[in-house]
């Protein structure tokens, strides 16, 4: 076990232990930001549980990820305060590359707060986010670390920012993204042709973002702030399998599942995306 992690459920996969793995699976349950719909510090502990409704036979691929080498490094023990918490979250993302370096790793969350700590330990080149948000403020409630900020800070660290899916912003977060080169896609003008079109030319390697409320309302709606007008879930797998085919992706994160009832919609739809992730990266990896 890392430091600073716990082992809250097992998925409906067999594991390796982290020094042979391909891919390590990581928690990273954090609410403390929520400023709607609370609960997602049970985020990693929903996905995993929801795919054990799940065949690990991958259709789409014709590859069982039952024979990928999967670690589950478990859930990191989050303080409080966000920033602590992203220290946490750093400091164990460290160690497991000092286990591993070669994994790939898959956060789930937790609020998407939290996707500042991988990003800056990991160091891509580019972020490639889906979201209903922009996640462009300077400051939200208080604190430059709230969900609502992370691809601001991750901007500031010299990271190409891509978001698609995107339905709800301000003007001063508009304003930021035309003085700073950052690139979106309104959900309304989603299309494959449009990610493949802007991924293209992006740096890599690239970390790819899920804040799972990127889909519509009606197939996330246990999520910190749901918004109606979404992507598909083949929107969003597609996007995938073009990405980590054709471009070098260092990590996932799929964030923001919430909700205190097992199975519930939102961690079926999360569970699903992290078993087609494990499928592809199996097949183009
Ligand atoms: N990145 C995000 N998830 N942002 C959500 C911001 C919520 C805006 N509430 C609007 C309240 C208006 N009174
Ligand atoms: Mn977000
Ligand atoms: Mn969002």
């Amino acid at each position: 076990m890392l430091l600073h992690t716990y082992r809250s459920f097992d998925m409906e996969l067999p594991t390796v232990d982290l020094r042979e793995a391909d891919y390590v699976i990581l928690g990273l349950p954090y609410d403390g930001t929520t400023s709607y719909k609370p609960g997602a510090r049970f985020g990693p502990v929903l996905i995993r549980q929801a795919t054990l409704n799940f065949e690990s036979y991958i259709l789409d691929y014709n590859i069982d990820i039952a024979e990928l080498k999967i670690a589950d490094a478990g859930d990191v023990s989050l303080p409080v305060n966000v920033e602590d918490s992203i220290r946490v979250a750093e400091e164990t993302i460290r160690e497991l590359r000092e286990v591993n370096p070669n994994a790939i790793p898959i956060f789930l969350g937790g609020e998407h707060s939290m996707t500042y700590a991988p990003v800056k330990v990991l160091k891509p080149k580019s972020y490639v986010v889906f979201d209903a948000h922009l996640d462009l403020r300077d400051e939200y409630q208080g604190s430059r670390f709230n969900h609502a900020c992370v691809a601001r800070r991750i901007s500031e660290l010299g990271v190409k920012v891509a978001i698609f899916g995107v339905r709800s912003g301000t003007k001063e977060e508009l304003i930021y993204a035309e003085e700073n080169g950052i690139e979106w896609v309104h959900a309304r003008d989603y299309s494959y042709e449009a990610f493949v079109d802007l991924v293209l030319s992006m740096p890599e390697p690239i970390y790819v973002s899920v804040d799972i409320d990127v889909f519509d309302a009606s197939l996330v709606p246990e999520t910190g702030t749901p918004e109606p007008g979404g992507l598909r879930f083949w929107d969003v797998v597609e996007a995938l399998e073009w990405v980590s085919e054709r471009k070098d992706v260092i990590a996932f994160d799929i964030m923001e599942v919430s909700g205190d009832k097992l199975g519930n919609i939102t961690a079926l739809t999360a569970g699903k995306l992290l078993f087609h992730i494990l499928g592809m990266l199996g097949e183009f990896r």
